[in-house]
């Protein structure tokens, strides 16, 4: 994509053709270990420059279908059959994800970010790094903001009521959840549910911003729930199920004469989708009446478009297909729909029509080739049978499903853009930032009170220095974890979304996010120290005070490291807390202050502990330069004194060698745990 192509022209987009063609999907259910058929046979198509809504009632099938189009289906023991095409070839998975997007029912976005950030930092990572301009990128977000109606709010935070952060309506964050997506400018949108949870003022915004982008030429596709007169007014095409069936497929304008020769005539002055929700959740037999209704019109359809000549038998896929329910009613050999049928028999041109508006005089060349597509079938060219347009020649050279042949974004830019994103979130989160400092400042304070001025008194100082060491570890183990686990299940939703549209992998996740994570850490532990090692009188040499901060820095990393690991083993923060104490206690009980002998089974515990060295390296680096005077006046050196439980046998230097060795290896545990948690898919 050149800079040249993100100009607004560009964003008049080829939409695709989609077609299925006898789909069915079966899962097998968990907890029965039953087959389980969800859709069943299913015929359709969702056309360039329209909008598809799916209706039906719960559990109909909605999200199922619209994940087995958007190749966004991924359950353990499930199986597709039927066929997929894209502008008449079968579809391909990989180039499908390129060309298509998937906007998901939950907005899944960075609160602490602005509008205008969200979408900018999408186009940096989905955009090419090479051969697009920082400019032009820029240029793409400002229309991006424009074409959703976000231009007055992109300054604005997204926000989240949950922490009191104040930021953007439900209806915007949809929107921004829309422009995720729409800055790799796709031809193809899939929306669960887009206005679920919205009134219905946000919810027409929504809708409205869809018909928008549908009429630029786009391939929009959603399901809907619920709609009111003025959304069903936004759809083009309209597709109902119930019970994993199909009861219509159509244009919307034909669907409430369908139901009346059905024998459903809906009311005048209600809701036609009320209507026919009220239809078919109140009486069994309708659903089956309307089904039959339905596949005998496609056949019909299907039927007279052969005689008419306006495609073969051959060409329709007939032969193929009469047998299991013949053609799709939706099928462009079929004429469009129900434009056999009276009430609607101007399909082709109406949809020649929708790609002539949305055109609005300029090249569109997916609106016009999916009107040419139709009419092509009308005049009899047809297509290949069974395979849609697979073989055509005529296919529009444009529409060529496009797939980038090297990574678009190198890793070291994407570090980059996430290292920025990780940075403003932490000094976007006055809460979060002035929470942990006054954690730290606070204990600090308590410590030093706690043990303020320490004596050289044998029994005394001795003691007080050990506990004062063993209560800093207990300050310094709780707090960046505990904070470990409350960040992680802030985000974990947000880097599934981006792991799964391979925006990044997790390496580069990591090495963003603790980029700015130490650099946090140290300061916090360096905060810690200064107020709390002159407070209680820790022997003042630099050498002592930067040995207890490499080494206290070291022992919040590990700790750090436990929070994220629990966190990311388990499913709930409150599980991952409950989990994190319980290790934390076990450490500090084994650390040699708690205990004088460690009992022999828990003897392992207490060699790999990283309590344990850093123990030994504090109060061996304290102790060597002071000495205690006894009851009797006698002056005691300090290494004298210390236990023999909290004494490893190393040096000072190797207790050091130790702890910076367990960093090591917390880094590739918890590095480790991501890639096992995202691979067994318990993010
Ligand atoms: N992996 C699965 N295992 C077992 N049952 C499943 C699975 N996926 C979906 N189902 C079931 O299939 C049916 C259809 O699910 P689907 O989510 O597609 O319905 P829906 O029409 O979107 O419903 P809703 O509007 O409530 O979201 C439901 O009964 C659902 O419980």
């Amino acid at each position: 994509m050149t800079a040249k192509s993100t100009g607004s022209s560009a964003r008049r987009k080829q939409g695709a053709l989609i077609e299925w063609h006898d789909v069915s999907y079966t899962v097998t259910d968990q907890v029965t270990k039953q087959k389980k058929t969800i859709i069943s046979n299913m015929y359709g198509l969702a056309q360039p420059g329209r909008l598809l809504a799916i209706m039906g009632p719960s559990g109909a099938g909605k999200s199922t279908l619209l994940d087995v189009l958007a190749c966004n289906n991924s359950s353990q023991g499930a199986a597709l059959s039927g066929r997929i095409t894209v502008d008449g070839a079968p579809r391909a998975a990989r180039q499908f994800a390129f060309i298509s997007c998937y906007v998901q029912q939950k907005d899944v976005l960075l609160s602490s970010a602005t509008v205008r950030e969200v979408i900018h930092t999408a186009a940096l990572l989905k955009l090419p790094y090479r051969g697009m301009a920082a400019a032009a990128k820029r240029e793409l977000v400002e229309a991006t903001l424009k074409e959703l109606d976000l231009a007055g709010c992109a300054d604005t935070l997204i926000g989240d009521e949950t922490i009191g952060l104040k930021g953007i309506s439900g209806g915007q964050k949809r929107r921004v959840s829309v422009g995720i997506e729409l800055v790799k400018d796709p031809r193809v949108l899939f929306l669960d549910e887009p206005s679920s949870g919205l009134d219905s003022e946000m919810a027409l915004g929504v809708m409205s911003s869809l018909v928008r982008l549908a009429r630029k030429g786009r391939t929009v596709v959603c399901t809907i729930h619920q709609p009111n007169s003025d959304i069903t007014d936004c759809f083009d095409d309209y597709l109902l199920l119930a019970g994993g069936r199909t009861l219509y497929g159509g244009l919307w304008s034909g669907a409430v004469d369908f139901f009346a020769r059905a024998g459903y005539s809906c009311p005048s002055f209600k809701n036609p989708t009320d209507y026919f929700m009220s239809v078919i959740t109140r009486d069994e037999a309708a659903v089956d009446t309307l089904a039959t209704a339905y596949a005998k019109l496609r056949l019909g359809l299907l039927a007279e478009a052969a005689d008419e000549g306006r495609a073969t038998a051959s060409q329709l896929g007939l032969s193929a297909t009469a047998a299991d329910g013949g053609w799709s009613t939706y099928s462009t050999a079929g004429g469009g729909a129900l434009s056999a049928t009276p009430q609607s028999s101007s399909r082709l041109a109406e949809f020649a029509a929708t790609a002539e508006a949305a055109d609005d005089g300029e090249e569109m060349k997916g609106g016009g080739t999916a009107a040419a597509v139709a009419l092509d079938v009308e005049s009899g060219s047809g297509r290949g049978s069974g395979g849609g347009y697979a073989d055509r020649a005529d296919v529009d050279a444009s529409g060529a499903l496009e797939e980038p042949a090297g990574p678009l974004v190198p890793v070291w830019f994407q570090v980059g853009v996430l290292t920025a994103r990780v940075w403003r979130t932490w000094i976007r989160s006055p809460v979060m930032l002035a929470s942990e400092l006054v954690q730290y400042l606070f204990f600090a304070l308590f410590v030093g009170l706690m043990y303020f001025r320490f004596n050289d008194k044998l029994g005394e100082g001795d003691f007080n220095r050990i506990a004062c060491i063993w209560f800093s570890f207990a300050v310094l183990c709780f707090t960046p974890s505990y904070t470990a686990v409350t960040s992680w299940a802030a985000e974990r939703l947000l880097l599934k979304r981006e792991l799964d549209q391979r925006l990044y992998g997790i390496n580069t996740y990591y090495l963003a996010r603790y980029a700015v994570l130490l650099p946090f850490e140290m300061a916090q532990c360096a905060l810690f120290l200064c107020v709390m090692y002159f407070f209680v009188g820790f022997y003042p040499s630099a050498a002592n005070f930067f040995i207890f901060f490499a080494v206290l820095s070291m022992f919040q990393i590990i700790s750090e490291g436990l929070g994220v690991c629990c966190a990311v083993v388990t499913k709930t923060p409150t599980s991952a807390v409950i989990m994190l104490t319980f290790v934390l206690l076990v450490l500090l009980s084994f650390s040699g202050f708690l205990t004088v002998k460690t009992p022999v089974y828990f003897v392992w515990v207490q060699k790999m502990s990283f309590f344990t060295y850093s123990f030994s390296a504090l109060l061996d680096t304290e102790f060597a330069k002071i000495s205690f005077v006894g009851a009797e006046g006698q002056t005691v050196p300090g290494m004298e004194v210390l236990p023999a439980s909290v004494d490893t046998g190393l040096t000072t230097a190797q207790n050091i060698g130790v702890v910076a060795a367990q960093v090591g290896g917390m880094e590739l545990i918890k590095l480790a745990a991501l890639h096992l948690a995202y691979r067994l898919k318990w993010l």
